[in-house]
């Protein structure tokens, strides 16, 4: 029997979707560069294969934002678009009837041709591409119309290839738990090699100063990644394996210098970033820093709905789909064949090309009708843009930025989305509440390194210096003051303020935070509402911050697949509190930490 005579009743039509090419296969990370030099990436964590398992559920199931649940999990591994070839085809096919089985109503099963002789098959859950404020009626019907019985057949064509005979599905159970097993094998045979090597190694040596001067000379990236997975071995079993007279430190400080040659980072901010992890994860970090993340739309719902939007870009050759459960505006792009920034729907306004991470502030806002709001640094205006449309462009927005170049962007986005509530301004933000005030919402998107979007902007690994460490915070500690002093603690609606970096380290996150929450004794930290993200640090090298800050939340590349950022946000309680500090003695204090 068919799949299409398997539908239950009431059970929505599956649709057939038909991209060019599937780019959910990730990509080869070999041969990237670094420094001038090819580089073989894949091999690093080969000393902790089952962390970097459990890293790559972490990410696959971060998309939907709950990581690690077991459920997301599956259903993650359903939408994996694997390449299949004949050998495998019966096995496929047993995998698409459990996940058929598990599967609830609305998900879509989507069989996807593409051009050369690989078939794919996805999972498509269409009913998450609905409008972020409205449900979608049975009147519905922009559902994309395709010719059913065309594609069912095409669908079952795939079945009915492998059901060449009566016992085909006994058959395909036993090879897929054949296979299953020879995946548990192959891990244990992994494991046992890995241990085999660190136990070979007995005592690792670490490099004495000639071999250091030597290797510094003409590093080899080859050498130089075996001694990364040598040391990381080492650090996990340091009684066994490590040298008790160099002490731990000694091979960490080794670790560190060989990571910032091998991917290519000033060694003081490979060692600052390294701090904020264990071992382990710091090298997923690093490696998922490498990879570009999967680019990704925000549907402007001032002119589109999210579900039109898809189905026109589909109708175009776009392949993609929802971001995840905690977004009804975005989605992924997989590949398109045409410039998805040149798109007749992009120049209409229909989306904005966002990073998935930076909806995350706005949503921390969660802005309201007819609210007055600040977007104290704004351009190029994803995020404004963002908040009129969830204003329905009522109330006002001040949509302000220093930089007087970089407000262009943000006046031609303002323009091709169709918002109509924003006043530009060009000030420094630190001039608020001067300018004006008595806001009931206000952004701070501040200026920040940009630790969480190196693989966008790999010159951070070495542009980056420790003036820089001290300059951007003390900025983002002047302009979070004046950001809490923009609002009116009385607004009837609001009275919130959202602080929010594209960087990871704890200098411009926690430590901002934490400081305004001793300068602003009049605000206190509240829930973000997102319901996934790490907490934020309590405490970190030595400093203890407010408990509170586990409200704040951190998200990773190598975690969530997405851009690292940091959200916070405040709620001010009043609009006077006791001095107890005057502005001199707090200038007196940013000083002193800017010469520290
Ligand atoms: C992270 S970007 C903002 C991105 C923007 N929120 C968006 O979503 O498109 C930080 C912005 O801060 C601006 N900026 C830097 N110093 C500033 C200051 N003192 N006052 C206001 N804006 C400032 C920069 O010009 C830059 O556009």
């Amino acid at each position: 029997m068919g799949r299409r005579a398997k539908r239950k009743q009431g059970e929505p039509e599956p649709l057939l979707i038909k991209p060019k090419v599937d780019s959910r296969t990730p990509k080869s990370s070999e041969e990237k560069i670094s420094n001038g030099k090819k580089r073989k990436l894949v091999d690093i964590t080969a000393g902790n294969r089952e962390t970097e398992r459990n890293a790559s559920k972490k990410v696959k199931s971060a998309s939907n934002g709950k990581i690690l649940e077991k459920e997301s999990m599956q259903k993650q591994k359903k939408t994996v678009t694997e390449p299949s070839n004949t050998s495998n085809s019966k096995i496929r096919k047993k995998e698409v009837k459990n996940v058929s089985d598990q599967s609830t109503f609305s998900d879509h099963l989507v069989f996807n041709k593409n051009t050369s002789n690989d078939t794919f098959y996805s999972f498509y859950n269409l009913e998450t591409i609905d409008d972020e404020n409205s449900l979608l009626s049975d009147s519905d019907s922009s559902l994309p119309k395709f010719n059913d019985e065309e594609e069912d057949g095409d669908a079952l064509q795939l079945l009915d290839d492998d059901s060449d005979d009566g016992n085909s599905e006994l058959d395909i159970e036993e090879k897929s738990r054949i296979l299953d097993e020879e995946k548990k094998k192959e891990a244990e045979l992994a494991d046992a090699e890995l241990q085999t090597n660190i136990e070979r190694m007995e005592k690792f040596n670490l490099p004495n100063n000639q071999e250091e001067d030597e290797q510094n000379l003409a590093p080899d990236l080859q050498v130089i990644n075996q001694r990364i997975q040598d040391i990381v071995g080492v650090l996990n079993n340091f009684k066994k394996l490590g040298d008790e007279n160099r002490g731990r430190s000694a091979y960490v400080e080794q670790l560190i210098k060989d990571m910032a040659v091998y991917y290519g980072y000033s060694e003081f901010l490979l060692e600052k970033l390294f701090h904020l992890f264990s071992v382990s994860e710091a090298i997923e970090f690093f490696e998922a820093s490498e990879i570009s993340r999967p680019v990704t739309i925000r549907t402007n719902t001032l002119r589109t709905r999210r579900r039109d939007l898809a189905q026109a870009l589909i109708n175009r050759g776009v392949n993609l789909e929802p971001i995840g459960k905690w977004t009804k505006v975005g989605l992924t792009i997989f590949d398109s064949s045409i410039p998805i920034g040149a798109t007749p729907e992009y120049l209409a306004g229909h989306y904005m090309l966002q990073s998935a991470s930076s909806f995350l502030p706005i949503m921390a806002l969660a802005p309201r009708e007819n609210e007055k709001i600040l977007d104290m640094a704004s351009a190029p205006g994803g995020k404004t843009t963002y908040i009129a449309a969830l204003m329905k462009n009522t109330g006002i927005i001040f949509a302000n930025d220093a930089s007087k170049e970089r407000t262009k962007g943000l006046i031609s986005n303002i323009h091709r989305l169709g918002v109509k509530n924003v006043v530009v301004s060009n000030y420094d933000g630190r001039l608020f509440p001067s300018v004006t005030g008595g806001f009931d919402r206000v952004l701070l998107d501040a200026p920040c390194s940009g630790t969480g979007i190196i693989s966008k902007d790999p010159a951070v690994k070495i542009n980056k210096t420790e003036k820089d460490f001290m300059v951007l915070p003390h900025l983002q500690k002047e302009l979070i003051l004046a950001a809490i002093d923009s609002v009116d603690a009385r607004s009837s609606t609001g009275g919130y303020i959202v602080y929010s970096t594209c960087s990871v380290t704890v200098d411009e996150n926690e430590e901002v935070v934490n400081y305004a929450l001793k300068k602003r004794p009049n605000v206190k930290l509240v829930s973000t509402g997102l319901d996934f993200g790490q907490e934020g640090f309590t405490k970190y090298r030595g400093k203890v911050f407010h408990p509170s800050l586990k409200l704040t939340k951190r998200y990773y590349p190598h975690v969530h697949n997405m851009d690292g950022f940091f959200v916070s946000k405040f709620k001010k309680f009043s609009n006077t509190f006791a001095q107890n500090n005057d502005d001199d003695k707090q200038k007196t204090e940013l000083k002193k930490e800017e010469n520290n």
